[in-house]
């Protein structure tokens, strides 16, 4: 196996050629379990920690490396290194965390793009779906849509999916696939190029789970370090997040995937809704709110059937629920500057001790 398989993100490929840096381990993050990372280069499976350093300097949590991430770090053992470094991202895929404040917490890092999966009947939801691809423009990364289950409807039930779908996001790319048809499942690995990063998202029961244990069946990561462990007569079962299929494509598959709330990106959120800015720019007020004013585009684009009120109503929500998230941040940050002096003391000690 040679780095390129792992596929090597822009960074990752300038620091392949860059000779200074001879003496660093160039590996890909596959798991991060709380403090432990698990990291793949060509040869080897590590099991890494991060240098204090890096963890007290960082000024937000996701600066720490996430799967995905290609890293700089120092072998400490014979498998085992410690992360100096966080080569600089593609792309970073983050959620909202569930504390109050609303802050963001990293996915995944250095993705391609995403396929988000969205079976038909209850869970089918458009508003849904418009999280899911601001969440993607702001990584950013491109978005498939998977209408999953279809075997459950015809092919008229699926096509008026399709259309409802195209109604609001002419440009989205929208694939039936169904886990019961082995076809469908070969149809979604070959939208994956060979060392392009792909994740799956989804609500739970959609079907990802099958689907991932489908493509992960013939994972080229797994034979590899089998092979290794047989060479050096040890025993290597590490946890991971990411392998690669077949035909070469890397597909990245955490936990925190499962859950993913709204993008905290305001003009991620807008270029989801691309149709609504284009109209917004005829408002008479440049501030408009569309919220009654004189000479409101929106207002009449919505009276004139132009613009589909629904649409307009998701894009409402979802502008409000970001609002209310960044106000909170807001606070918290308010709070952290107070605590300031006690944080720099604490830091100006630790830098006394580190590694
Ligand atoms: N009809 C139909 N059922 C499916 C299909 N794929 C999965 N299922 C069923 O849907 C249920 C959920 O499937 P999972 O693959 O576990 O769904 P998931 O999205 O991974 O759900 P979480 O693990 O909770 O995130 C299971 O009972 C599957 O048997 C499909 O293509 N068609
Ligand atoms: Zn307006």
């Amino acid at each position: 196996m040679n780095l390129n398989t792992l596929g090597l993100s822009p960074a990752a490929q300038a620091f392949t050629e860059d000779e200074t840096l001879n003496d660093f381990l160039l590996a890909r993050v596959t798991a991060v379990h709380r403090d432990r990372y698990t990291l793949q280069d060509a040869e080897r499976t590590y099991s890494a920690e991060i240098t204090g350093n890096l963890r007290y300097s960082v000024q937000d949590s996701s600066e720490l490396p996430a799967v995905g991430d290609w890293v700089k770090a120092i072998p400490s053992g014979e498998d085992s290194a410690v992360i100096i470094e966080v080569l600089e991202r593609s792309s970073l895929l983050k959620r909202k965390a569930v504390n109050k404040f609303g802050e963001s917490q990293s996915i995944a890092a250095n993705l391609d793009q995403a396929f988000i999966v969205q079976a038909v009947g209850q869970d089918f939801n458009l508003n849904r779906l418009e999280r899911y691809l601001a969440i993607c423009n702001a990584a950013p990364i491109t978005a498939i849509l998977i209408i999953s289950k279809v075997d459950l409807i015809s092919k008229e039930e699926l096509q008026s999916y399709i259309d409802k779908v195209k109604a609001r996001h002419l440009d989205l790319e929208v694939l039936g696939f169904s886990n019961f048809d082995p076809e469908s499942i070969a149809e979604i690995a070959q939208k994956m190029q060979a060392h392009k990063s792909y994740c799956i998202l989804g609500s739970s029961g959609v079907g990802k789970s099958t689907l991932i244990n489908a493509l992960r069946a013939n994972d080229q990561l797994k034979t590899q370090s089998i092979s290794n462990s047989n060479q050096k007569g040890r025993h290597t079962t590490t946890h991971r997040e990411l392998f690669i299929l077949a035909n070469g494509a890397i597909v990245i598959d955490t936990p925190g995937m499962r859950e993913i709330g709204i993008t905290d990106d305001a003009s991620a959120l807008e270029a989801t809704f691309e149709s609504i800015q284009e109209i917004a720019r005829n408002c008479k007020f440049s501030d408009c709110q569309h919220e009654g004013e004189k000479g409101c585009a929106i207002q009449a684009a919505i009276d004139s059937g132009e613009l589909s009120e629904e649409l307009y109503a998701s894009y409402h929500k979802l502008k409000l629920e970001q609002k209310h998230y960044s106000t909170s941040l807001k606070e918290k940050r308010a709070k952290e500057r107070a605590q300031g002096k006690l944080f720099k003391a604490g830091k100006a000690h630790r830098k006394n001790h580190k590694y």
